[in-house]
């Protein structure tokens, strides 16, 4: 049963969430028949409360195996860097390689130039190479997630808390501790700038200790997928080519979805950082939509260990509970 004050939590968070981009159109499409065109209106799903695993997002009617059930676009995005001068700055759609490209990146149109516009030109202001640096000897990824945030709230184009919503990670001390020198090198590279200094007030290391713990547990690793948008709805899962990871992203609306070891929902990118949301096989309305965060063909050991490292929580899907 949930009580009136986490009703009343979970509807104050959807209605922010409901405030942005969360998805472009729902369209219908059976794997055995030529695919449909986009259908208008909100797509077949609701986030609600699960029994033990937070909120997740349930079909509000029968889905059929195949189907298309939404398309989210990315609210941060983030080239990897070995893909930096062969993607879009903004969408991370794969490009020619320039040899005139711009250092900090490129874009692959005019409409993602004019939406990235304000936080390139704040991004472009800065001096990367210690943070650069930094994550390059430490092998992270997720700062730069934190980078390009910071320079959208700097811009003025989403607010310091925008990321609240989602379900933060439980971070050790040790975690923390390291966070704060990420942190000082984001705020340096901003300091030597001309943004003004009550522009950065934000930037502190609670806000980057908080959006980080977000970004750790939602963010997803992009693999553009092979072929076209008609053999993605086409195939039951599209396969991915090698070496395919173009960047990072957070999404809203795709960041609820729970996970499951033989999940009935997939996601897959096909030629840029939209988010499209498949169904595996015919799903009930009212039963829950899954993902599977990690690689589902590792043995039962190996995911437990993953899900609790990786994202904190003992999977208790069907097919761990038999120890499949
Ligand atoms: C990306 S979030 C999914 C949405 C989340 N339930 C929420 O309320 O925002 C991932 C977190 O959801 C929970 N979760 C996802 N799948 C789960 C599962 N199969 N069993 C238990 N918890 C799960 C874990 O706490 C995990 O860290």
């Amino acid at each position: 049963m949930l009580t009136a004050a986490r009703k009343c939590r979970l509807a104050l968070a959807l209605n922010q969430a409901q405030k942005l981009p969360l998805f472009s159109s729902a369209a219908s499409a059976d794997a055995s028949q030529q695919p449909s065109p986009p259908r208008a209106g909100p797509p077949p799903i609701q986030v609600s409360l699960t029994e033990s695993a937070g909120r997740g997002v349930f079909a509000t009617r029968r889905i059929g195996a195949g189907e298309l059930i939404h398309t989210a676009k990315p609210f941060i995005t983030h080239p990897s860097s070995s893909a930096l001068d062969r993607v879009c700055y903004l969408c991370l759609r794969k490009m020619a390689i320039r040899a005139n490209s711009a250092a900090g990146g490129s874009f692959c149109s005019e409409a993602c130039t004019l939406q990235a516009r304000a936080f390139y030109e704040i991004d472009r202001k800065a001096n990367w190479e210690e943070f650069d640096e930094y994550c390059r000897i430490n092998g992270l990824k997720y700062p730069y997630l934190a980078k390009r945030l910071a320079c959208m709230v700097i811009a003025g184009v989403t607010s310091a808390d925008s990321l609240n919503i989602l379900q933060p990670e439980n971070l050790s001390t040790n975690m923390i501790s390291e966070m704060g020198k990420e942190c000082s090198l984001l705020r340096n590279a901003f300091m030597s700038t001309d943004v003004k200094h009550e522009h950065l007030a934000f930037l502190n290391d609670e806000w980057y200790i908080n959006v980080l713990a977000r970004i750790r547990i939602n963010a997803f690793r992009i693999e553009l997928a092979c072929g076209s948008y008609e053999d993605f709805l086409a195939s039951a899962a599209a396969s991915v080519e090698a070496g395919a990871a173009v960047g990072n992203a957070v999404y809203i609306l795709p960041s609820f979805y729970n996970h499951d070891c033989d999940p009935n929902t997939h996601i897959v990118w096909v030629d840029n950082s939209d988010a499209k949301l498949k169904a595996l096989r015919d799903i009930d309305q009212g039963e829950e939509l899954r993902i599977c965060y990690i690689d589902a063909s590792m043995d039962h050991e190996a995911r437990q260990r993953l899900l609790l490292g990786g994202f904190g929580f003992q999977c208790q899907c069907p097919r761990c509970l038999s120890r499949d």
